[in-house]
């Protein structure tokens, strides 16, 4: 029986209620309904429902059921599997505004960003149904008269994956559509703030046919399912999302038990305007990179970089925008920002906004928090580049702006520090626009843009920012292993 706020509940007002599942996913059961941990709407604090607290029993458990379904699955046509997989993605597609609704209600991001992710959810699956159709091999050349060489690419096999709370849907499908259409199987640990969508999407994903013990969802207290992910010899691949310090620690430890890993880790993006930039195009760029999912994205601006031309217009501009956005709970009109997550990301984004001003910073827009969750677009001009959000991760609605003067200057600043995930760049400079990229240690480059994201091209970053690729026809190979095949012909 859930011990759910019943105003929470009656506001979810779901077509469908069953997505909403307080159980665990393994081998095909849902298992373990009793009350566990409370997940919570952040922008009410009022309990939306419970999920299991299951341990490292379970989680080998899910592990056993991954390791007997996926040699079946491994075995059938990759068309096939597509196809299943196509079914899926139709599946969430049909069903966006319910899953965008429960998002929302346990992420806190406003209904058209949720409905916006399920769609980009929806877009790996898909893409994925097609690709696994592509996993081609080679045919080399002999080294010798008789010797006939060929690679293959088979399924790794059992794969497990962690995901974070900021992207609770597109995080999961960007993992799980990839293993699948590979051939492998999946055991999952969402993210214990938000579970809820993934455990709708494995409703979704048993509906579309998928079999039993393909796609687990063990839900918890993390450390103990962690433990078994990158413990158990049956795992061969451990495919992780979240904080630096976290990947690092269990990336660390899969990689000491000689599992494949791919780690998907924090960012500190570096927003550069040079003085040639257009302005509109700019401000747009930095309203989308920095407030989206209330700045609590991996690939958000986290400091912006301004030529000392263009400096004054540009703050100005981005000031009066951000004032313009209003804050608010995502299932009570269309606010244009949710909540933060938690107490503790309202504390750190504060933090980084008293330090910013401490340092001769000069606010120009925000700089405060209504009713204890929800922190306004804040805008800090002269920002000094040794801020705390100069060297660390936000992950809030604050832009802090540092003011540069040559190019030089502003490579400089932007490859200060470890992350190596997103960058952004504006200028209409083409030549700049080919030398910048090569000059920054990013993973991925925006230019004359502050959206990066999408299914078709590969996601991931290079220093402390992770290992691997996510999306795209890069990202199926992280779930795939070579096999190489000398054949001697002629019976020598
Ligand atoms: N690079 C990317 O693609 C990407 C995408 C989204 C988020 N992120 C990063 O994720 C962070 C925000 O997400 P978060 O707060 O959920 O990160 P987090 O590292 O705190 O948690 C991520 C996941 O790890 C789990 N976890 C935490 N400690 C664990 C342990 N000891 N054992 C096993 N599992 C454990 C959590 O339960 C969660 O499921 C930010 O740094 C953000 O930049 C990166
Ligand atoms: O938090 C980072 C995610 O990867 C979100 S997105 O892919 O940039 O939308």
């Amino acid at each position: 029986m859930s011990l759910a706020d019943p105003v929470e509940r009656a506001r979810l007002a779901l077509l469908r209620p069953a997505l909403l599942r307080e159980a665990a996913f393994v081998g095909g059961e849902w298992v373990g309904g009793d009350a566990g941990i409370a997940v919570v709407n952040p922008a009410t604090g009022r309990t939306l429902g419970h999920v299991p607290d299951l341990g490292r029993g379970d989680a080998e458990a899910a592990i056993a059921a991954a390791t007997a379904a996926q040699p079946a699955w491994a075995a059938r046509p990759a068309r096939e599997r597509g196809l299943l997989l196509r079914r899926w993605a139709e599946l969430i597609l049909e069903h966006r505004d319910d899953l965008a609704r429960l998002m929302t209600a346990e992420q806190g991001k406003p209904l058209a960003e949720a409905a916006g992710e399920i769609t980009y959810a929806a877009a790996f699956v898909d893409w994925f149904a097609e690709e696994g159709r592509r996993t081609y091999g080679d045919i080399i050349p002999g080294h010798l008269a008789n010797a006939r060489i060929r690679v293959e690419k088979r399924p790794v096999g059992v794969v497990a994956a962690i995901t974070p709370w900021n992207f609770p849907a597109a995080m999961v499908t960007r993992k799980a559509a990839p293993a699948l259409a590979a051939g492998c199987a999946v055991v999952l640990k969402p993210s214990e703030l938000t579970p809820f969508s993934a455990l709708a999407l494995a409703v979704l994903a048993e509906e579309a046919g998928l079999p039993a013990g393909l796609f687990n969802i063990v839900t918890g207290a993390p450390a103990p399912i962690g433990d078994a992910m990158v413990e158990d010899p049956r795992v061969a691949k451990f495919s992780f999302t979240g904080s630096t310090a976290v990947g690092r620690m269990l990336g660390g430890r899969a990689m000491g038990n000689v599992k494949r890993v791919s780690l998907e880790l924090g960012g500190n993006a570096p927003f550069l305007v040079f003085d040639d930039a257009d302005l509109d195009i700019a401000v747009e760029g930095a309203m989308l990179s920095k407030f989206r999912n209330a700045g609590q994205t991996c690939v958000c601006a986290n400091r912006f970089l301004v030529q000392a031309g263009i400096h004054d217009a540009f703050v100005a501009r981005l000031a009066d925008r951000a004032d313009a956005l209003g804050c608010g709970d995502g299932l009570a009109g269309a606010p244009d920002q949710g909540p933060l997550i938690d107490a503790r990301a309202v504390a750190k984004t504060m933090a980084h906004v008293r330090d910013a001003l401490d340092g001769g910073g000069r606010l120009l827009a925000g700089g405060s928090v209504i009713d204890d969750v929800f922190v306004r677009p804040t805008v800090i001009a002269g920002v000094s580049p040794d801020a705390l959000l100069c060297r660390e991760e936000t992950f809030g609605p604050v832009a802090g702006v540092v003011r540069f003067g040559s190019e030089a200057e502003a490579v400089a600043l932007a490859n200060a520090g470890s992350a190596g995930l997103a960058a952004y760049l504006f200028t209409r400079d083409a030549d700049r626009a080919i030398r910048l990229p090569e000059a920054l240690r990013y993973g991925m480059v925006g230019i004359n843009t502050g959206l990066i994201s999408s299914e078709v091209a590969p996601f991931g970053g290079c220093r402390q920012s992770g290992i691997g690729r996510e999306g795209s026809h890069y990202g199926i190979a992280e779930f795939l292993e070579l096999q190489t095949v000398v054949q001697a012909v002629g019976g020598a």
